[in-house]
């Protein structure tokens, strides 16, 4: 006996969680500073060689200064996160031990907006999960608040509390997780083993078969009179109930204090409450905030649960002990006094965790707009709260319905001071920040398995919308008095307030983005050089910081167990959503912002009318917006595509001896680079001497001659009649072309042709004569061609072993890309000849264009076609 008393109070001791410093902190602080003192380079750079007046490019390269200052500041506030990163480990059998018979009530939130977006059966999935965790079923109350105030969803409830006698026994016996039937279902299909296959199957049935009855129900769109008589619930939809104008309807369906109230295994069953708050025309609900409030009330009065679990209701519960593990933390008799809320998502550091709306656990006080105190040493109220409470559950309702009322909050704190803040998009994220702000720590705690899964936004379209309502009341927290570098100044650490920042900052950020996706590809095509050369020492920073970042983020993607595809993925999804989401949710608040210093300090109708129509009108909405989102995609990618082959094509046209601007493609390359320089360089010098192209037109007899400079050069020849002299007598008859060498040797003789191409070696230098000689009667049009290659530096220094092998292959490449460009005449002079045999040359120019701008939207079409396709890929059930 004593024994077991001395390991019990060792026991007592421990905490039940721990802190600990990430593996390899001091090597990332050391590496993130070795990048840092590369951007500090680059901003020698940018500020040294700034063109001066007068001299091109100037401003661009001010402009471009500006957005790696922008650049270079957020990823200072994305340090934050990374900087610090520390590790939390719950011992949730410590729990057990000290806490088994005295563990607080759990009130589970879950909302829903309309049955019509968001389906009952996904609705009532979620609500069977959270009522399935592995905890005392009697602490358990699931809040349904259903801001559809629809009797549907109401009717999916019923039958998901019959259901859950199964269900709940059913995971509580065999482990299930997820503990959604939907999910675990359709990730099951096939049990092996066969002492519950039995077992399985019943249930499996009872499932589909309610499943099956709620579908129907929704597809007749209304409850038929069976259904209605069987719960006096239903009497609340008699009077005109409509989404927008309605009283306060609580109904509890399931109550936990009643001790008949028993799954199939006879153990007692959670609560469970269907809430629609009173809504009003005339008055403001304030979306989830309103409904999140209302809950915090309502659950006040039936059961008053210390500990808050909010879910949306596109989520799942994945692990069945989250609930324990998230008690870990608030019940630590050291410090989980100042805890206020447990992320279980994301990393920890600087005491702040941002609340993310969903999948979150809260202290009903704290939520509630209490201040933390360090000498109330506040302990989680243990004792059962409600045990005293000996109201019918029809008093408990009719008392829930006044404090679910529109008239309640009037004059109060609620939406200020207390529980969600109301006006702005994303509530969450700045309610947490006030729960900091006075003075509670939060924590994050990333479990290995996923507490919770959901439905994420498996299109681009979907995606997109959700990050710009994000991005946009991220700025406006941004712009408001809650910027947390002002309202968090002195209340949140440093770190803390950058945290939240990375996240702001969304929005505006678009804009350097958008200049650095822009303006260097027209400058490439320009020729206005950015960057420096690759020979420059100054080069060495900007590829150091391109390509260590990236190379990081390469393996934090690994470590966190993601592909190599799935970080492609994010970069792509980076640049769409900061050219798109993020730059419309800037111009939305910029908008508002300017009306708002009009108006003074009121929401927007603007407001309400965004988001009624995201919730209400979504397949519109989307559509509509998406297709700006799409195109500004789109145009960046061909102008890029563009901009890229267009610069390649003017060099090799034009052999411009212009490097500069080529350079910031060779980091992408990452190889070799001083080498690749000089190579690339020779290639560019070395060009051929331009194509000799002529059109004349012959009557008997013309020449022509052409100085063949070396020794061994190949020179290449083509021609085509274009046309006779009068384009209605056509004649299919050709020329003659003589070639002969300087010493009048014959070269090549063609005879009667209407085009030729050819190509001979010089075996003498010298000047080279080529004789047409016109047979028929009409005068014709000729298009020749000539040109000769020669690499000179090739023949200098081709003992340069070093770069005789890379300089065969450019050799080749040049050889391939005049025969190309040689080619490609000789077909434009066949078409031409074509084209006027056929037609006169006003349609053709129609045709021409029409082909040319036929095949941009091919490409444009071809390039959003790809783009979608990568999106619409359904990513199935994934975290939200
Ligand atoms: O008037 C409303 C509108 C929405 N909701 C509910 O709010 C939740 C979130 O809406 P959803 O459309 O899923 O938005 P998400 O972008 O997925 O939500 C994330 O971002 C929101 C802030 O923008 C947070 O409120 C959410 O908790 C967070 O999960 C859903 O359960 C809705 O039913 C209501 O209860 N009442
Ligand atoms: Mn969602």
């Amino acid at each position: 006996m004593g024994s077991q008393g001395g390991r019990d109070e060792e026991e007592e001791a421990l905490p039940l969680f721990q802190r600990q410093q990430a593996k390899g902190r001091v090597a990332y602080r050391v590496f993130a500073s070795t990048i840092f003192v590369g951007i500090c380079l680059i901003w020698i750079h940018r500020f040294l060689y700034i063109p001066i007046v007068g001299e091109g490019g100037r401003w661009v390269w001010v402009g471009m200064f500006m957005a790696e200052l922008c650049f270079s500041f957020f990823w200072v506030c994305t340090q934050s996160l990374r900087w610090n990163l520390t590790l939390l480990y719950p011992f949730k059998h410590s729990l057990s031990l000290r806490y088994e018979d005295k563990l607080p009530g759990i009130d589970i939130f879950v909302c829903t907006a309309d049955p019509i977006i968001e389906p009952p059966t996904l609705v009532i999935n979620t609500i069977l999960s959270a009522m399935s965790y592995n905890y005392p079923s009697e602490k358990l109350a699931v809040y349904l608040s259903d801001d559809g105030g629809s009797d549907l969803t109401f009717y999916a409830l019923l039958e998901a509390s019959h259901f859950a006698k199964y269900w709940i026994p059913f995971c509580k016996k065999n482990d299930i997780e997820p503990m959604s039937p939907e999910a675990y279902f359709a990730h099951n299909s096939n049990v092996q083993d066969i002492t519950y296959a039995q077992e399985w199957s019943v249930v499996k049935n009872l499932y589909e078969e309610m499943k099956e009855r709620i579908e129907s129900t929704m597809e007749r769109g209304n409850i038929s009179k069976e259904i209605r008589v069987k719960h006096r619930g239903f009497s609340e939809w008699n009077c005109n109930v409509t989404k927008k104008d309605h009283q306060s309807i609580v109904q509890i369906v399931l109550d936990g204090r009643d001790e008949t109230a028993v799954d199939n295994n006879g153990y007692r069953l959670p609560t469970l409450v269907y809430v629609a708050r009173e809504k009003r025309p005339q008055y403001p609900h304030h979306f989830k905030a309103g409904a999140m409030n209302a809950l915090i009330r309502v659950a006040s009065e039936i059961s008053n649960g210390p500990i808050i679990l909010n879910l949306d209701c596109d989520m799942y519960v994945n692990d069945s002990d989250a609930i324990r593990e998230a008690l870990c933390f608030f019940m630590d008799e050291e410090k989980g006094h100042e805890i206020a809320y447990v992320e279980l998502v994301g990393m920890c550091g600087y005491d702040s965790a941002f609340y993310l709306g969903t999948g979150c656990f809260h202290r009903r006080e704290s939520l509630c707009g209490k201040n933390y105190s360090e000498d109330n040493k506040l302990r989680l109220d243990i004792k059962d709260a409600k045990k005293n409470d000996k109201r019918t559950v029809n008093e408990l309702e009719e008392a829930s319905k006044i404090v679910a009322s529109c008239s309640y909050e009037k004059d109060t704190q609620w939406g200020k001071e207390m529980g969600l803040v109301y006006g702005c998009p994303v509530e969450d994220n700045i309610t947490g920040l006030k729960i900091q702000c006075r003075g509670w720590k939060s924590v994050y705690y990333c479990p290995n398995k996923e507490a919770f899964l959901g439905v994420a936004p498996n299109t681009l379209e979907v995606a997109l919308i959700q990050h710009r309502r994000w991005a946009e009341g991220f700025f406006q927290i941004f712009l408001s008095k809650y910027c947390p570098f002002i309202y968090g100044h002195g209340k949140i650490k440093l770190g803390a307030q950058m945290g939240y920042c990375a996240n702001l900052l969304w929005a505006p950020m678009s804009l350097p983005t958008l200049y650095y996706v822009i303006v260097p590809p027209l400058c490439l095509l320009h020729g206005i050089p950015l960057f420096p050369q690759a020979s420059s020492q100054w080069f060495l920073p900007y590829a150091y910081v391109f390509i260590s970042k990236n190379a990081y983020s390469i393996v934090e993607t690994w470590v966190c167990g993601g592909t190599i595809k799935a970080w492609w993925n994010s970069q792509r999804m980076w640049v769409i959503r900061r050219t798109t989401a993020y730059f419309l949710a800037f111009i939305d608040t910029a908008i508002k912002q300017l009306r708002l210093s009009q108006i003074t300090f009121a929401i927007t109708p603007k407001v309400v009318t965004d988001d009624v129509l995201k919730r209400y009108e979504k397949e519109v909405m989307e559509f509509g917006s998406s297709t700006t989102e799409v195109t500004i995609i789109a145009t960046l990618a061909m102008l890029n595509l563009l901009s890229f082959v267009g610069a390649i094509m003017k060099r090799i046209i034009a052999s411009e001896i212009d490097f500069n601007t080529t350079e910031m493609l060779i980091p992408q390359m990452g190889i070799r680079l001083k080498e690749l320089y000089a190579v690339l360089l020779l290639a560019l010098l070395s060009s051929p001497q331009a194509v000799f192209g002529i059109r004349f037109v012959i009557d008997r007899e013309e020449c022509f001659s052409h100085d063949v400079k070396y020794e061994g050069d190949t020179v290449h020849v083509s021609f085509v009649v274009i046309k006779a002299d009068s384009s209605w007598h056509y004649t299919n008859d050709g020329v003659d072309l003589v070639v002969k060498g300087p010493n009048g040797d014959q070269i090549q003789d063609i005879r009667d042709k209407i085009s030729d191409k050819f190509e001979f070696m010089a075996h003498q230098r010298g000047v080279h004569s080529f004789c047409f000689t016109n047979k028929s009667p009409y005068h014709e049009t000729i298009d020749f061609d000539v040109h000769v290659g020669h690499f000179s530096y090739y023949d200098e220094h081709a003992k340069d072993e070093h770069f005789k092998p890379l300089l065969d292959q450019i050799w080749k490449l040049e050889e391939a890309l005049y025969n190309i460009q040689f080619e490609q005449h000789w077909l434009e002079a066949q078409t031409e000849r074509q084209a006027i045999v056929n037609e006169a040359m006003g349609r053709r120019a129609i045709h021409k264009a029409f082909y040319e701008s036929a095949a941009l939207i091919v490409a444009s079409i071809l390039q959003v076609y790809l783009l979608r396709r990568l999106f619409e890929r359904k990513l199935g059930m994934s975290r939200v």
